[in-house]
């Protein structure tokens, strides 16, 4: 089940291209990393093959056929910034929820205790915050995460656990991954090919 960006251009309010004839493909299963210059569209890549931004030239397809509409997206997002993904006056259950029924086995594996879905996002640290929206990312039916900097604003230790687990948790459960990353080593560690995003 390939995801592909096909020809895709996008630019932001009629300003110059972002992207153009940007092609990107991705097979199941994969982790690959998408590094380059700051400011040069990775970030928009991003939004763009997790149907986020709509592209103004191209299709995200995936096996083949547009993304489904009206279900929830298998391909999902993560942020840099956890709390800026949440809503700050629900609870974290029901954050978690959005993504379907809550599956205790990948909780555990992301180390989420239970305690903390009876709590505010802002009862949380940004690591555990962060934890959640992974979750929430990989719940049922996700067959592509995009993790844009995903661990970026973590300490090194918060940041490898939070790796191993979506690691394990995708490799178990035939998800692929686009890192995008500005940290060069933690690229060449996890995925088994990177991009080199070029500025146009
Ligand atoms: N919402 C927006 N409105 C207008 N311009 C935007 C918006 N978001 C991003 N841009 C511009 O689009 C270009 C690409 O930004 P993007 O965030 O995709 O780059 P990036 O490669 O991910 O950068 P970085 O590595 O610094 O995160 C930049 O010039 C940026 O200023």
């Amino acid at each position: 089940m390939p995801l592909e960006g096909k020809s895709l251009g996008y630019w932001y309010n009629k300003g110059a291209w972002v992207m153009q004839q940007t092609t990107i493909r991705l097979e199941a299963g994969e982790v690959v990393g998408l590094v380059g210059p700051s400011g040069c569209g990775k970030s928009t890549l991003g939004k763009v093959l997790a149907g986020h931004l709509r592209p103004i030239e191209g299709h995200v397809l995936l096996d083949g056929s547009p993304i489904p509409t009206g279900v929830r997206n298998p391909v999902q997002l993560v942020l840099q910034h956890p709390e800026q993904a949440v809503n700050p006056k629900w609870k974290l259950r029901r954050t978690l929820a959005e993504s379907g029924p809550i599956n205790n086995n990948l909780l555990s594996e992301l180390a989420i205790e239970d305690a903390w879905l009876n709590r505010y996002p802002s009862e949380l640290s940004g690591g555990e915050l962060q934890r959640i929206c992974v979750a929430r990312a990989l719940g049922s039916g996700t067959r592509y995460l995009i993790a844009d900097e995903m661990t970026t604003m973590l300490d090194a230790i918060t940041q490898a656990q939070i790796w191993q687990s979506v690691r394990n948790w995708a490799e178990r459960n035939q998800t692929s991954i686009l890192v995008i990353s500005h940290e060069q080593h933690l690229v060449n560690r996890l995925c088994s090919r990177v991009i080199e995003w070029p500025c146009i």
